[in-house]
């Protein structure tokens, strides 16, 4: 069995206080198992614990209690950190450098050869070859976020962390990212995705975790968590027996004439339906209704509040 990109087990982190005041708990026993290869969205709404989780996993924040080991190691293992690519949702770039020393720099930092053609090809990918001799201070967040990524991408790693990646990129750079993410994923990287952009999230990942308040709330395959809900949507003519249909086991909806009903098994909706036509209802229209993951989101939020 391959080992997982991540492995997290009871994952506190309390943030103190000055003055000996109760701290923060960002973090409250996380337990996350990111397989290797796979495409990993972390999502939940602000202050959920989603930048304080990236940074304990690698190692930046000092988790108060519980282990993380990433690409089978230590986060603080130089070796294990040469083999991750991070994003952070906060980018300090030195506005005098231009961007090919930017990269060069970095990549002796990963302990990585300075190599030009390499920073260059980087930069042809992440769109930026236009302005790669100018200075990083003169260039806009789109430009800066993507030359973050392709300071992350740097000596092809195994595990890319990304917080945030597409924050200021415009649509069609977003897909582009999206893209060069996808390829990554292909190529056997496995990925780790903060992002509040559920569409993104939904389109570049295979799992999926909603954080909220330091727990993860739901996690598992993005098919099986935002999977169609069993909600079927119907509509019948006017001039209807609503008390027959309630008694069907139809919910009322907010129009006349429209109604809902949960079942996982069809035969439940067609023994509902035949009890209504009994009662002399017209069927006009049917639809079984899908969950995006946004609906998943704000009904996993619902519940816990
Ligand atoms: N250095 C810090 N010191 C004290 N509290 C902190 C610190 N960093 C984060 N927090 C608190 O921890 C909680 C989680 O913050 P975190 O940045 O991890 O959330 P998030 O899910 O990434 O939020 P967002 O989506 O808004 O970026 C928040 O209440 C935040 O105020």
């Amino acid at each position: 069995m391959s080992v997982p990109a991540i492995d997290v087990r009871g994952l506190q982190k309390t943030y103190r206080r000055a003055f000996g005041r109760r701290g923060h708990e960002a973090l409250r026993g996380v337990d996350l198992t990111v397989p290797e290869g796979c495409a990993f969205g972390l999502i939940g709404p602000n202050g959920a614990g989603k930048t304080t989780f990236i940074k304990s996993i690698l190692g930046i924040v000092q988790p108060t209690a519980g282990t993380v080991r990433v690409l089978g190691g230590s986060p603080e293992d130089p070796r294990i950190r040469a083999r991750i690519g991070y994003l952070p949702e906060r980018l300090h770039l030195p506005g005098a450098w231009t961007a090919l020393a930017f990269l060069n720099t970095v990549a002796r930092l990963k302990g990585l050869p300075a190599d030009r053609a390499q920073s260059q090809r980087l930069l042809e990918r992440v769109g930026l070859t236009a302005v790669e001799g100018r200075r990083i201070g003169g260039y806009s967040k789109g430009m800066r976020q993507r030359l973050g990524l392709a300071a992350a991408l740097l000596g092809a790693p195994s595990l890319l962390v990304l917080d945030e990646p597409t924050d200021g990129i415009d649509p069609l750079g977003r897909m582009e990212v999206r893209g060069i993410l996808q390829e990554e994923v292909r190529r056997g990287t496995t990925l780790f995705l903060n992002s509040h952009l559920l569409a993104e999230t939904e389109r570049v990942c295979d799992r999926v975790a909603i954080l909220a308040n330091g727990r993860v709330l739901r996690e598992g395959r993005l098919e099986e968590l935002a999977r169609p809900r069993p909600r079927w949507t119907l509509r019948f003519a006017p001039g209807l027996d609503e008390a027959a249909l309630v008694a069907a086991g139809f919910q009322r909806g907010n129009t006349e004439g429209l109604y809902h009903l949960e079942a996982e098994d069809p035969r439940v909706l067609n023994a509902a339906l035949d009890k209504a036509r009994g009662a002399g209802a017209l069927l006009v229209e049917l639809t079984r209704a899908g969950q995006d993951l946004e609906s998943v989101l704000t009904s996993t939020l619902g519940e816990a509040a």
